[in-house]
């Protein structure tokens, strides 16, 4: 049974460090129990600012770089040079500073690829990638992720599937194209929903207060068509890590003390 748990901290510095902190415990554990992980990141302001405390963090070393799978929930059809791609920020930020083995390093393809500007093509070949990752435990054809991080919009988009849209619908494939975004860039790539619930734990991270009417929506049983992360469920955790003003229409949480 998958549960669902709530931590808000007083402020998003202390979330992106707490956040980091947690994903060294639980890399560590994962490493120490099955030999490698995998994670899965996420664009966004909070999303970065993870990384970057993991790459300040002293205690980062205690994970096995080397055995660990890294790929991404979503990504921006931009060239590959563009500073708003998130494997660039997610490099700049951490992968670059760690002694990852680069054949683990699974990037979504840019504009300017193998696949040129068909962003159907480069969706599929994604799709394919993590076909070929998963293992016969995994009941699919996509590996049971250990950690997906994922950020949310204050309308209630995540990765890049966006209310309403055609990637909220999809049933079948695990990766899609993404077009007309209504937040820019207006291209990309996205894990559907079904991919996000392949995932053991789905860490929804998240600060401000325009998110605070998402939050609560989709803690209250929203539906996903709408709130596409209401959807957004790992099958053995979902853990919401949220500062004051992103839990700020939540009642009973337990609230911190003011940092
Ligand atoms: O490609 C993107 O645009 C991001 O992946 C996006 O889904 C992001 O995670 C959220 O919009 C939250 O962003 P913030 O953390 O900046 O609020």
């Amino acid at each position: 049974m998958s549960k669902t748990e709530v931590v808000v901290y007083a402020n998003q510095d202390l979330l992106a460090a707490a956040a980091a902190a947690r994903l060294v415990t639980r890399l560590v554990d994962v490493q120490a129990a099955r030999g490698s992980a995998s994670l899965v990141l996420t664009g966004g302001g909070t999303g970065i600012a993870v990384l970057s405390e993991l790459r300040a963090s002293s205690a980062r070393d205690a994970i096995d770089w080397s055995r660990l799978d890294i790929y991404w929930g979503d990504e921006r059809f931009v060239p590959a040079d563009s500073d708003e791609r998130n494997e660039k920020q997610a490099r700049e930020a951490l992968l670059d500073h760690v002694p990852l083995d680069p054949k683990r390093v699974h990037a979504m393809a840019p504009s300017d690829g193998e696949f040129g500007d068909d962003v159907d093509a480069a969706a599929a070949d994604y799709a394919s990638l993590l076909a070929s990752q998963a293992g016969p435990e995994d009941h699919g054809d996509v590996p049971s992720f250990d950690i997906m991080l994922l950020g949310l919009g204050g309308e209630g988009h995540t990765a890049s599937v966006f209310p309403e849209s055609p990637a909220v619908y999809e049933t079948e494939r695990s990766v899609v194209a993404v077009r007309n975004c209504p937040k820019p860039p207006p291209t990309r790539i996205s894990l559907t929903l079904p991919a996000i619930r392949r995932a053991r734990d789905v860490w929804l991270m998240t600060a401000g207060e325009a998110k605070a009417d998402a939050v609560a929506l989709a803690l209250a049983g929203a539906g996903e068509v709408q709130l596409p992360v209401a959807g957004a469920r790992g099958h053995r955790r979902t853990l919401w890590l949220l500062d004051r003003a992103a839990a700020g229409k939540l009642t009973k949480v337990y609230q911190p003390p003011t940092a």
